[in-house]
């Protein structure tokens, strides 16, 4: 079956809604200058907040791995995002300090193996706009669980999961309403995925 991270949770009052639907995984977004943004002290109350059974994984672009490494030491993430151009000796760092790791490839490297726990896939970061599904190697080919994001919603999800057979989806945007995470929306994607 195929697993769901609902992402790009803000406010606190967010994770009473993430332990409303129980998605699989939960994401921060640690990346500056995003709409979604989160400061240390909203991901603490996040994370204090959310039920210990739904692993919060931070977003980070290009950023420092030492602050990845101290924020899984204190348990404030279960994992990390990379969703930049990290390296794989930046992959295999956090890897061998045993933190889990969603690594952002292209398309075409969802064949190759590397260090990372999950490839995504994604159009833009937290852009909306989903990408050609086409283009996506068949699950024969891949070697890592792939995470298809990028504009996926209520309407494209089951479609997007009966073509590309992610072993996991990661959505952003498709849970908002005017901005905001929305309980419905969260519902029905996490019901789409379990049916
Ligand atoms: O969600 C964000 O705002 C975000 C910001 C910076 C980097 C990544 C971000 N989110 C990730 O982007 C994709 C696609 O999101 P969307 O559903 O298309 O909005 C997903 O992997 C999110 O984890």
């Amino acid at each position: 079956m195929t697993k769901i991270k609902l992402c790009g949770n803000f406010r606190v009052e967010d994770a009473d809604l993430l332990n409303k639907v129980q998605p699989d995984m939960a994401g921060i977004i640690f990346a500056p200058g995003q709409r979604r943004t989160v400061n240390l002290m909203t991901a603490l109350k996040i994370r204090e907040r959310l039920n210990d059974s739904i692993p919060l994984y931070g977003v980070f672009v290009n950023q420092n791995v030492m602050d990845m490494l101290t924020f899984f030491a204190n348990g404030l993430i279960q994992g990390v995002q990379l969703h930049g151009e990290e390296s794989e000796l930046e992959v295999t760092l956090l890897r061998e300090r045993n933190v889990p790791v969603i690594q952002v490839v292209k398309p075409q490297q969802a064949m190759l193996k590397t260090a990372a726990n999950y490839v995504l896939l994604d159009n833009e970061f937290g852009s909306g706009k989903t990408f050609d599904w086409r283009i996506v190697p068949p699950k024969p080919l891949r070697q890592t669980p792939l995470m298809l994001a990028g504009g996926l919603t209520t309407d494209n999800l089951q479609d997007a999961i009966n073509q590309v057979q992610p072993e996991w989806v990661d959505i952003s945007s498709g849970d908002e309403v005017a901005g905001n995470k929305n309980l419905e929306k969260m519902r029905t994607l996490v019901d789409i995925v379990r049916q």
